[in-house]
């Protein structure tokens, strides 16, 4: 089974198991990734459909899995794996006479990859990204890019190499008809304009709002506006300042969900690095996380597993610290604390964390959360 095959598969899965909001989307980027326009146009005209009938899930439901079966009959060529697009080596800024400096930072970015920037305010997020995005210049250090296609012109570098900062700037018109000139611009063939839009008008949630203006979307829809318009241009590189700022949270789920299977397209893959301070969330989605701390840099890969890594369990109960300290008293507890909201717990690394949760539950005290976090960025934040 081709990897394309495999992506339409799961998409039948999560019909076949009514996860159709998922599989739905997930239909939509394997439409996408046929690059058939006819395969485009039932994927628009069922997006109408469902617009048009909410209710009729079942039918729906089959009407997709038709298109997915119609779907996984067309080859899709993977792409390459590995393909190494940024290098940067040892980089680093200091801006005048101010105190902060960043860096040195190195690091090696390949297609399909996605890197999560973390930190709180003021470490030096957007100051990497525009560095990156060659709107500014480090101090030191090296940047070597390896695009797929020659860069004659800073036209052509800005059509690869993608920034969206964390506030965008206002437009005029309708929603659609700003994504049919970006199109127009970019020499695509006339008749696959308005096909091409739509799809991605449809893939990123922007179906019933797409003749809206400016003034009358959310900042949320402004990001996913923001979204489609460089994603029609096909980048290698995406570059995002705080995605999910003014998000809530299931709607920073959804669009991290989103870029992460946009990103890791069979055919068009993308290198993809957003800054966030919602560890959490981004983690979950990232190969890696760079966790940024006073301009300096703390690389972590999310899959690291390292024996001698104490077990950190974040715990939210109305129970005292006397109860957990009495709860933990066979384990090996090395530090209990409080920041007034959750308790964090350290145990060393022989620990486990099914133990745990089974002298929690069996301790019958309230809880509303607990979470593993040993192997979380989190961890550099409880401190
Ligand atoms: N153009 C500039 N001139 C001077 N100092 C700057 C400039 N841009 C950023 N700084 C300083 O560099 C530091 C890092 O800022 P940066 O915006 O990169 O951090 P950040 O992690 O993105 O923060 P935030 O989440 O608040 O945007 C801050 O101390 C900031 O004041």
């Amino acid at each position: 089974m081709t990897s394309h095959q495999q992506r339409v598969q799961e998409a039948v899965h999560f019909f076949d198991n009514n996860d159709t909001f998922l599989g739905f989307r997930k239909l939509l980027d394997c439409a996408m990734d046929t690059q058939n326009m006819h395969i485009y146009q039932d994927a628009i005209a069922l997006t109408d459909w469902k617009e048009k009938n909410p209710k009729e899930i079942e039918t729906f439901s089959a009407k997709a899995k038709e298109l997915l079966e119609k779907i996984a009959q067309i080859h899709v060529e993977p792409h390459k794996a590995n393909d190494l697009v940024l290098q940067a080596n040892d980089l680093t800024k200091s801006y005048g006479s101010q105190k902060f400096s960043l860096g040195p930072i190195s690091l090696t970015l390949s297609k399909g990859q996605v890197f999560g920037l973390v930190g709180e305010n003021g470490n030096g997020k957007t100051t990497l990204l525009r560095i990156l995005a060659k709107e500014i210049a480090p101090t030191n250090g090296t940047l070597r890019y390896q695009f797929s296609t020659k860069i004659q012109s800073d036209y052509d570098l800005r059509t690869k190499l993608i920034y969206i900062p964390q506030r965008t700037d206002k437009w005029y018109g309708s929603l659609l008809d700003n994504l049919r000139f970006v199109l127009a611009n970019y020499g695509e063939r006339p008749e696959e304009i308005e096909t091409r839009v739509l799809l991605m008008v449809a893939r990123l949630g922007l179906w019933n709002y797409k003749h809206l203006k400016w003034s009358e979307l959310s900042s949320g829809y402004k990001m996913r506006f923001e979204l489609a318009r460089t994603l029609l241009r096909k980048p290698e590189i995406l570059l995002l300042d705080e995605p999910l700022a003014n998000l809530d949270v299931l709607a920073q789920q959804i669009i991290l969900e989103d870029l992460k299977a946009i990103c890791n397209s069979v055919n068009n893959p993308i290198a993809l690095i957003l800054s966030s301070q919602q560890l959490f969330e981004v983690e979950k989605i990232s190969d890696k996380v760079i966790f940024l701390k006073n301009g300096q840099y703390n690389p972590l890969t999310t899959a690291e597993n390292d024996s001698e890594k104490p077990l950190i369990i974040e715990i939210d109960t109305s129970a005292s610290r006397e109860e957990l300290l009495s709860i933990f008293e066979n384990f090996a507890l090395t530090k209990l604390t409080f920041n007034g909201g959750v308790y964090t717990a350290y145990f060393n690394a022989e620990t486990l964390f099914s133990n745990a949760i089974v002298a929690l539950g069996t301790a019958n005290i309230q809880l509303t959360y607990i979470r593993d976090i040993s192997a979380s960025t989190r961890r550099f934040f409880v401190n």
